[in-house]
């Protein structure tokens, strides 16, 4: 490597995700000499394009829902209530632009070096960093951690290009809505833009190629997915393959060719087709960093790397590609380096899908527990019996939960309806604890709240008596009647 002025740091982190950024304040703070080198974003994907600024515009569109209902509340809010693209913008840009500004200010408390400029690997543990101000820094970690997370897979069609698509980051600059819009791609983020969009007043035509939305889901609850979709204006087409995109002259409309020469056209298409890991221009094979075929970082369960002192974390590590996964990542990683062994084996990772209303998953799906050759018994309602999903006029979606026949234990559900984000936490927890569903059937639930559905859920399994309903006393004895 010639005379370059190489610079040795405890820990250099490439990329500022929600892993690598998590890690690099921890340590920081902890007294270690950190490096951290982001491209462009400060914060990461999450917070600048992603789950902050979509879940914003959430937001405005679920204000809107509830503005148009308000009489069913005998609320009077006079007019149509409707939305302003620029106003829409500035919440948007206001939300994500605080968070921005907190996380430099946490940064630079922490005592790291934050680098804005883009790292690339010239020899083992060693990258040599572009910075944004013109400078070339060549920077060796005794550790280095790899976090430069996923970007939006383009779709693989004729004339995509052309026809200058919009994708998960580039629709969020807002600059019209408009009248008519397809949406490629029925998983998370098209679910989501859809139900938003839609909401809105654009009408929507979402083209799924499988025969059922968000295909990790239960038939049953993807259907009902649909329904709700569909409910609100989209237009769903299941079983839809894009052959081809071409938009009409003069920025004109685009028109996408599906299956047996059949076309659809829309003013704009948003591409939501996956994601692709940040891997081709970083140099990996000089640092003996192992891909997958895909482009994934290869990892072990403890987020190492195939190059000693090298690890990998969130989305370009193959966890799932969720923040809070890549948390848990970064909670691994601080394990891992400072003498301990934490592992990703066996992790439960929920989600929750934000339409309107919310899908919150967690575990094993009925259909995974099944092909699992489990014996399973499977509780249902319709949110409509929950209490407090009548006093909000919100009774729309489904509850489900997956329970071993053998042992009662909870093996996961799938909660379709009101804040169900929020009730998942409390299934969540009760299968960590090991909990029998007859136990969370027969806990004493605040009245009315969604999670009091849970009762409600756990009590169409008839199979198992009423517990006693005091819990333990805090001194440990004995529990009584
Ligand atoms: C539209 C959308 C909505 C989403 N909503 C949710 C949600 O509601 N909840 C949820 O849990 N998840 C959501 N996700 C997923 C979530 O955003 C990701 O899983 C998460 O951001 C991954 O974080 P990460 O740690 O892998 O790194 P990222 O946050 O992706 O960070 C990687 C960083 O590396 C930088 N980088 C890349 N290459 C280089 C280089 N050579 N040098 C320097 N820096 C580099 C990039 O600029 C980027 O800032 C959503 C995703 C999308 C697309
Ligand atoms: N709320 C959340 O947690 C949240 C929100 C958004 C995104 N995310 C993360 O981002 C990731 C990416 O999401 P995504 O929705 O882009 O990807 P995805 O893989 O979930 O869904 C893409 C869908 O597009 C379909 N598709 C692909 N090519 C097509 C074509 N030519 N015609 C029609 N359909 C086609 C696929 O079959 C697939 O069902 C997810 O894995 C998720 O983890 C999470």
């Amino acid at each position: 490597m010639g005379e370059r002025n190489i610079e040795e740091v405890d820990l250099l982190v490439l990329g500022g995700g929600k892993a690598g950024k998590s890690l690099a304040i921890d340590r920081a703070r902890a007294g270690w000499n950190v490096v951290m080198v982001e491209r462009d974003k400060i914060g990461g994907t999450c917070i600048n394009v992603a789950c902050i600024p979509t879940k914003a515009l959430v937001g405005s569109a679920r204000t809107l829902i509830n503005a148009r209902r308000a009489a069913e509340f005998g609320v009077d809010v006079g007019g149509e209530p409707s939305i302003s693209l620029e106003r829409l913008r500035r919440h948007k840009e206001t939300v994500v632009g605080g968070m921005v500004a907190a996380h430099e200010k946490l940064f630079t408390d922490s005592g790291m070096d934050f680098v804005l400029g883009t790292a690339r690997f010239i020899a083992e543990r060693t990258v040599e960093i572009q910075t944004r101000t013109g400078r070339t820094r060549t920077v060796r970690g005794h550790d280095v951690v790899i976090n430069t997370g996923t970007v939006p897979a383009p779709p693989r069609l004729d004339g995509v290009v052309e026809a200058q698509v919009w994708n998960s980051e580039t629709i969020l600059h807002l600059e019209r809505l408009p009248d008519t819009m397809l949406v490629l791609g029925g998983g998370y983020v098209g679910c989501e833009f859809a139900s938003m969009f839609a909401t809105f007043g654009t009408r929507v035509t979402l083209l799924q190629a499988p025969g059922q939305l968000l295909p990790r889901e239960d038939p049953d609850i993807a259907h009902q997915v649909a329904e709700i979709l569909t409910g609100q204006g989209v237009d769903v087409r299941l079983g839809a393959r894009a052959q081809a995109v071409r938009r009409e002259p003069g920025h004109g409309d685009i028109v996408v060719t599906i299956a047996r020469d059949q076309v659809i056209r829309g003013q704009e298409l948003l591409a939501a087709t996956g994601r692709s890991p940040v891997t081709a221009d970083l140099g990996l094979d000089t640092a003996g960093v192992a891909v997958t075929d895909r482009g994934f970082v290869v990892v072990d369960e403890h987020l190492r790397t195939t190059a000693e002192h090298v690890w990998a974390a969130g989305d370009v590590a193959g966890s799932p590609q969720f923040t809070h996964a890549a948390w848990h990542d970064f909670r691994i990683l601080r394990t891992n380096l400072t003498g301990g062994h934490a592992v990703t084996t066996g992790r439960l990772v929920p989600y929750t899908v934000f339409l309107t209303p919310e899908l919150a998953r967690v575990g094993l799906t009925e259909g995974e527990a099944r092909a699992q050759g489990r014996p399973v018994k499977v509780a249902k309602i319709p949110v409509a019996a929950i209490p407090r999903a009548k006093t909000l006029h919100n009774k729309v979606g489904t509850w489900k939960a997956v329970v071993d026949a053998d042992t009662d234990q909870i093996l996961g559900a799938a909660l379709l309806g009101h804040d169900s984000g929020e009730v998942i936490s409390t299934v969540q927890v009760a299968m960590l604890g090991g909990l029998p569903y007859y136990q969370v059937r027969d806990a004493v639930l605040t009245h009315p709240t969604m999670a009091e559905g849970l009762n409600l859920l756990f009590d169409t399994l008839h199979d198992q008596p009423p517990q006693p309903q005091g819990t333990a006393p805090l001194s440990g004895e004995s529990p009584g009647g």
